[in-house]
């Protein structure tokens, strides 16, 4: 470990959230990673423009974190790339001086995924927002590296398409790649995995790639090994993906949502269930407990029954919507859940939705001043009550807050803990109960995050959800890809 990184360590370790946002800024400006020398700097703007690179306080913190709870580390330098060439030769840069490259897509992670950890060089590529190119009766479109899932939707309006995959955030859709996001549509739509069709990536040595090879945009293949799931969840450890061909869905005709309750979350579980097996091609299916139905309640103004919860949506045509709603509701009441309450007109949706999209500041609501910590497991949805019911058994005991609230129809879940930055007892008592719920997805075949991915928040999980041979496997490509570990070093392993 260098001199840099335990300086660095040993600096977090000691200071709480807000003492390290305020010390981060002086300590870091004096101790400039060796490597990022003025010479570095001068041949970085020599690439990228010097209007496009930033040694600015202020420019570095806001690329030193995420929205996560984790605290700053902010790089040693900011470079804002205009083209691949950029990005090629950046890397190049860096691989030669052996300073480390972070990229940056837009700061929505959760889980410290662009904190510069052994400080660096931060490659923001939010000005490479170009749409290239959208094949309509192909169901596919190729965007670069900053274009996000807001712009895009924006965009498609008029063809009658939309890109589904919807984490909440207005993230970048590369940034989406390189975490295999996903959110309330999966369960219909399926996850970043399944709608990527073909990445650009350039390497850590500025050689560029097309994962499936350029030009290709099918929605099978079976030549070779599937490089661009290679690259799907490599949260920027393996190369910065600059353009990504996507699958694109057609928007439906019709669209209705609804709520409804149960006595407790073994019913709402085993209606989901149900749902599913009964073929019910639901858009999204979301479980949320009476905490999180209460704090709701109060950020977003509903008047929900205060219970465990599923927020449903429809998407089909007219005619078959009717057919599925019934079957849905007949489920529902045989779970002992309660009758539908219908969000049909675009403005009840639309209202519903971004209630369950605020979740997190309804949360933070709940204590004052408190900042989010998330967590997120998913398990085969069978195992989904015991870990919730024990989950909530541990939260209990532990006397914090802990609303839950699950993409249910994946089996994939979140608790936010609403927690003051200095209060490191309640800090603590989350930080056990989180581990201990991911030992018991792991335990029960979940694995310890089904969408926000490692960062620098989960990698001793990853080794006992993977293996220490696997984890072995996945060093070795890393150590292929960029033998001089250069790529968002410290991120998903050690
Ligand atoms: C309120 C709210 C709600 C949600 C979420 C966030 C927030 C703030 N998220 C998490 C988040 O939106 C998700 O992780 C995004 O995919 C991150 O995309 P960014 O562009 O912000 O990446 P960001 O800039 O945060 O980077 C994330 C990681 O990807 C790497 N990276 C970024 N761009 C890259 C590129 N071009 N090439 C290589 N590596 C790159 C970074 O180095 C870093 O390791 C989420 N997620 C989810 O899956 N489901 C959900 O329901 C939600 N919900
Ligand atoms: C600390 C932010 C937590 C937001 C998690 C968002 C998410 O995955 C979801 O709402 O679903
Ligand atoms: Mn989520």
């Amino acid at each position: 470990m260098s001199c840099h990184h335990l300086m660095r360590r040993a600096f977090y370790s000691k200071h709480t959230f807000s003492q390290v946002k305020q010390l981060s800024r002086c300590w870091s400006s004096a101790a400039i990673s060796p490597k990022v020398t003025p010479g570095f700097v001068a041949e970085v703007k020599n690439i990228v423009g010097g209007s496009n690179v930033s040694t600015a306080d202020a420019v570095r913190d806001q690329h030193g974190h995420d929205e996560s709870y984790h605290g700053v580390e902010p790089p040693d330098v900011v470079a804002f790339a205009e083209s691949v060439d950029h990005v090629s030769q950046v890397a190049k840069l860096c691989n030669d001086n052996g300073v480390p490259l972070i990229p940056f897509g837009s700061g929505t992670g959760l889980e410290g995924g662009i904190n510069a950890s052994r400080g660096g060089l931060c490659l923001d590529v939010t000005k490479m927002n170009n749409i290239l190119a959208v094949n309509a009766e192909d169901f596919d479109c190729q965007v670069e590296c900053g274009v996000t899932r807001v712009t895009l939707n924006n965009y498609l309006r008029d063809t009658g398409l939309w890109f589904p995959i919807d984490p909440g955030a207005d993230a970048s859709l590369c940034g989406m790649c390189a975490t295999s996001a996903s959110g309330t549509n999966a369960v219909r739509y399926g996850t970043m995995r399944e709608n990527t069709l073909n990445l650009e990536v350039v390497l850590a040595d500025g050689r560029v790639i097309n994962t499936a090879g350029e030009g290709r945009r099918t929605k099978k293949t079976s030549a070779g090994y599937n490089l661009t799931n290679l690259f799907v969840g490599s949260e920027g450890t393996l190369g910065i993906i600059t353009k990504a061909s996507l699958r694109l869905s057609g928007i439906p005709e019709a669209t209705i949502s609804a709520t409804c309750h149960f006595p407790d979350v073994q019913s709402a579980v085993d209606t989901t269930v149900q749902v599913l097996q009964c073929g019910i091609p639901m858009a999204r299916i979301e479980f949320l407990d009476e905490v999180s139905i209460d704090a709701c309640n109060k950020y977003s103004h509903l008047d929900l029954t205060v219970a465990p919860s599923l927020f449903l949506e429809f998407h089909g045509f007219e005619a078959g919507l009717q057919e599925q709603t019934k079957t849905v509701e007949e489920l529902v009441k045989m779970n002992n859940g309660s009758e539908f309450r219908w969000a049909t007109d675009v403005d009840e949706r639309n209202h519903l939705w971004k209630a369950r999209h605020d979740i997190l500041y309804a949360c933070m609501a709940l204590r004052p001043g408190s900042k989010p910590y998330s967590t997120d497991v998913c398990v085969p949805i069978s195992n989904l009550p015991e870990v919730i019911v024990r989950t909530k058994e541990m939260i209990k005991e532990a006397g914090i807050i802990g609303p839950i609230v699950g993409h249910v129809g994946d089996g994939n879940f979140h608790i936010f803990y609403p927690v003051h930055p200095d209060d490191h007892e309640t800090l603590k008592k989350i930080k056990d109960v989180s581990y201990e719920m991911a030992l018991i997805a792991m335990e029960l075949n979940g694995t310890c995050t089904g969408e926000h991915g490692i960062g620098i928040g989960k990698r001793d999980l990853l080794v006992k959800e993977i293996g220490e041979e696997g984890l072995n496997v996945m060093k070795q490509i890393k150590a292929c890809l960029d033998p001089n570990g250069i790529m968002n070093p410290g991120k998903v392993f050690f």
